[in-house]
């Protein structure tokens, strides 16, 4: 039974995917004292929040059985991504869900600034008549700058069209083809500042943004300007624009998110030409349901099937190019546990060589699905895909990793090496179109096998009687042959030979093996033939 735990308010029949599932129990613990949720978060599997819970780092360390951080929203600054990250939990986010409700209210919040509204609804309902007072602007054309031009920042530039106002964008990725293709011009910050009467923020929080809008940034923009802030408090610096809506420098501004939240700065909560909305951005029914249906549906598919689909803390892949390198995931998995079992030493060194057109990108999951299982061998078992980046550079080890769109005689070929000092080892595995997963050279010797769970790999001189020899004494102890695969440097010189056999081979028949002439060495391997992430 997978545990859930509830923390903010979510709409309760979007949580359906999970409620109704025999193998999930979900408890709603709404408005938890931080002290508390560290207390009770290691009994749970999966954590829903909105923006309100903070999952601190001290949260996260006490969360030994959680798996899953869920965001029933965008902005995941609430969360301690790194701590999650070494911890080894999925932080996933419903991306799509609200961007419509905060469209919306970004538009609701220019039009209430633009026509006073909030001011003229207070006048009026404590029994003033003040039309003068509350004369407003038009949006037509006027010039709107939008500073973000994300999922939200793009729908709120096609809906500010049909009012007919000229948009500016400022995203670093932005082109201007696509700038083109929405109908709005690329614009810089600074000829945002020149032009714009309406200015609209719609980053996500980060190092780069925090305070992106400061009291120099004012001092650029055009006189009267005004300014919505529907992303997160702190991208426009809170003084800064109350300093400049005093001077007159800015004529208003809406806002609906705070650096602190509920906020403690006065000046701008009280001040009648700022507006202000509880962070009602994401605030509607039918967001509240996406969203709660986005997470639970992913949180189910993490849980019982290792699916992920909107991880933060995870390479992403599309959905197209997962489907082509799907049978890469668990093979690539198999041939970095039978490499590990044949080297038989931690590894120092890593290299990562993917060989044809498929492997261009998206190669992330791969090369954290090989690291993973090398480093699993010697390490804890609480390495994962997650955190396991994190614990190769915590461990000193070197990786690299190289794309050839060369084939190398198989359409699709990875190839891995480890080494310590001198020593070292290399694998190779490719997919046969039709016939499945091949493991297709080990240390420089070529051969076409299919992995199986129980394996021999036998370094040995290339003469007559080697494969009797080994085969009798395998026979003596009752352990049966499933397929065998040879190769050789030249007739008579060093060659190996790979067995699949039907059971673990118990180490008093691997020291007879190892007792055979011109025999070198003898490794039994067991590698994990269960689908890996799908
Ligand atoms: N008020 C509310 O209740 C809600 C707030 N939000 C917030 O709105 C913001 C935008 O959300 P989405 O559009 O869904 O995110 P998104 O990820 O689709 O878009 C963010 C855009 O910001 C751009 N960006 C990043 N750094 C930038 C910089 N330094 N300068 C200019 N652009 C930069 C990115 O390239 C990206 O295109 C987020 O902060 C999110 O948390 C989202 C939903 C509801
Ligand atoms: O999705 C976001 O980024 C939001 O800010 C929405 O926040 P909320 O879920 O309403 O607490």
């Amino acid at each position: 039974m997978y545990k859930v735990i509830v923390t903010d308010p979510i709409s309760a029949s979007g949580l359906k995917a999970l409620t109704e599932h025999d193998a999930f129990q979900v408890e709603q613990r709404v408005g938890l004292e931080p002290e508390v949720l560290a207390e009770v978060i290691c009994d749970y599997d999966a954590l829903i929040v909105r923006s309100q819970t903070q999952v601190t780092r001290d949260i996260i360390q006490a969360a030994d059985r959680l798996k899953v951080i869920a965001r029933a929203g965008v902005g995941v600054d609430n969360i301690d991504i790194d701590a999650a990250t070494e911890k080894g939990i999925i932080v996933i986010n419903a991306p799509a869900g609200n961007t419509i409700a905060a469209t919306e209210h970004t538009l609701a919040m220019m039009l209430a600034l633009a026509r006073n509204i909030p001011q003229a609804y207070g006048s009026l309902t404590s029994g003033k008549w003040e039309r003068k007072l509350f004369k407003g602007v038009e949006l037509y054309q006027k010039t709107l700058g939008v500073v973000g031009m994300g999922r939200i920042g793009t729908e709120v530039a096609k809906r500010a069209k049909g009012f007919q106002m000229n948009i500016l964008g400022y995203d670093p990725f932005l082109t201007e083809d696509r700038a083109k293709k929405l109908g709005i011009i690329k614009a810089s910050l600074d000829e945002i500042a020149a032009q714009a009467d309406f200015i609209t923020v719609h980053t996500p929080l980060t190092p780069e943004t925090r305070g992106l809008i400061n009291a120099e940034y004012f001092e650029k923009t055009k006189k009267g300007v005004r300014f919505i802030n529907c992303a997160r408090g702190g991208i426009i610096d809170e003084q800064a624009l109350v300093d400049a809506v005093n001077s007159g420098q800015v004529a208003g501004a809406a806002i609906d998110v705070f650096e602190h939240e509920p906020p403690e700065n006065p000046g701008l909560t009280q001040n009648p030409k700022i507006i202000v909305t509880p962070h009602l951005g994401a605030s509607t029914t039918e967001a509240q349901e996406k969203v709660a249906e986005s997470v639970s549906e992913e949180i189910r598919d993490i849980l019982t099937s290792g699916s992920v689909q909107h991880a933060i803390n995870l390479p992403h892949i599309s959905a197209t190019v997962k489907q082509k390198i799907k049978p890469y995931l668990t093979l690539s998995e198999q041939m970095a546990e039978l490499l590990m079992q044949i080297f038989k030493k931690a590894p120092k060194t890593i290299k990562i060589n993917y060989y044809g057109e498929l492997f261009l990108e998206d190669t992330g999951l791969l090369t954290r699905q090989m690291i993973k299982a090398l480093l699993s061998y010697y390490l804890d078992s609480s390495i994962n895909i997650v955190n396991v980046m994190q614990v190769l550079k915590a461990h000193g080890l070197s990786y690299s990793v190289q794309k050839n769109a060369a084939h190398k005689g198989f359409t699709n070929f990875i190839e891995l090496e480890i080494g310590n000092g001198e020593d070292k080892a290399t694998i190779a595995c490719t997919n046969l179109s039709g016939f499945g997963g091949r493991i297709v050279s080990v240390n420089g010797y070529r051969l076409d096998m299919e992995p199986e769970r129980y394996l021999l790999y036998i370094d040995h001189m290339d003469v007559p009687g080697m494969i009797g020899n080994v085969g009798s004494v395998l026979g003596k102890g009752k352990i049966n042959i499933g397929s065998m695969y040879v190769g050789r440097e030249t007739i008579g010189g060093k060659a190996v030979m790979v067995l699949t056999v039907d059971k673990p081979v118990p180490e008093a028949i691997r020291s007879d093996i190892l007792r055979i002439n011109d025999l070198n060495d003898v490794q039994f391997a067991e590698i994990n033939i269960e689908e890996s992430v799908d």
